[in-house]
């Protein structure tokens, strides 16, 4: 569990507190702020395996029972925010291990995106596929230039499922929105401003966590109660549409990943990102 000291004496630079709840996900709450740094830390790229899923999972599920007062989502890598779900849990897979890994994807997910406090994500570099969905389902998102993100799952030779769309359309215009899903488009950081899939760009990895910051104390007027309401307004529909029909989103993935075709192209896609160092 963790615990929210509010000690309005300490100093600024030493405002973060260090509260780990696993590796692969660090915590740090600002005692003055509320606010908490989640950093995903699954080196080399973050990929999502049930565990990184799950331990994201359980940390919003804590920040909601201590009244957390915002969320900055960051990765502990130099170069990537998070480069989705784990590919080597989606070629050649054990079918419940399949079905575990898409089930706490959607838990994560119906958390994240239904949080009840301002989220917003620190990219400090590439977000793609389930890396773009975790900075998606956040209110704000800031980038450092350089990085690339997008949902590139056509590309893949799959669809995204509705959830996943929904997300996307809170965010693009309904164009955008079809030009990226159908293209399975990949964007650099200045082009995602252009298009309005980022909200910021920021120097550096500690830049982004600033503005983010800044993003959030403007809601400091807000009451949180009206906020986590009118939150659910906005997002509500999205997530009963997939809580009233998980089996059938789970059956879905489950079936575009066995489909030989996405199994040939993965063993191809992951031969070739290994063979990019050759
Ligand atoms: C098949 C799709 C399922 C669709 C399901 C249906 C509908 C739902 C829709 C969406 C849900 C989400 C799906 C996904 O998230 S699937 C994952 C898609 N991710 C990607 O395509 C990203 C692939 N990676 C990259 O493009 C690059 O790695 C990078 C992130 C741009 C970083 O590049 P960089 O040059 O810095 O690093 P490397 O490429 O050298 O990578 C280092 C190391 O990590 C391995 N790796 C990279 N990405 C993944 C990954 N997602 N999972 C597991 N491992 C990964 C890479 O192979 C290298 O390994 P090595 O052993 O060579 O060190």
């Amino acid at each position: 569990m963790i615990s929210f000291l509010m000690r309005r004496t300490i100093p600024r630079c030493r405002a973060y507190s260090s509260q780990t709840t696993s590796e692969l996900t660090k915590v740090e709450v600002n005692e003055k702020t509320g606010v908490a740094v989640v950093t995903l830390n699954r080196p080399p790229v973050n990929g999502l395996n049930v565990a990184a899923l799950r331990s994201l999972e359980k940390v919003i599920g804590d920040l909601e029972t201590n009244k957390c007062k915002g969320l900055i989502l960051s990765s502990s890598s130099k170069n990537i925010f998070c480069a989705g779900l784990d590919l080597t849990e989606i070629y050649k897979p054990d079918q419940e291990k399949l079905k575990s890994l898409w089930t706490a994807f959607q838990d994560l997910w119906i958390k994240l995106y239904g949080a009840s406090f301002p989220t917003t994500a620190a990219l400090n570099g590439h977000a793609i596929a389930g890396g773009c969905v975790l900075a998606l389902s956040c209110d704000y998102r800031v980038m450092v230039p350089n990085s690339s993100i997008g949902l590139n799952e056509t590309e893949l030779g799959i669809s995204p499922t509705a959830w996943i769309i929904a997300s996307m359309q809170n965010v693009l215009s309904k164009r955008s929105v079809e030009l990226a899903l159908l293209q399975g488009r990949i964007y650099k950081t200045n082009q995602a401003l252009e298009i309005g899939l980022i909200d910021e760009i920021a120097n550096d990895k500690d830049e982004t966590i600033k503005k983010c910051e800044e993003f959030i104390a403007k809601y400091s007027r807000v009451q949180s109660l009206a906020f986590s309401l009118t939150k659910r307004e906005l997002r509500g529909k999205a997530i009963s549409e997939l809580t009233s029909n998980r089996q059938g989103d789970l059956q879905f993935f489950v079936d575009s990943i066995n489909n030989p075709s996405v199994q040939k192209f993965l063993e191809k896609y992951l031969q070739s990102l290994k063979s990019k160092k050759n």
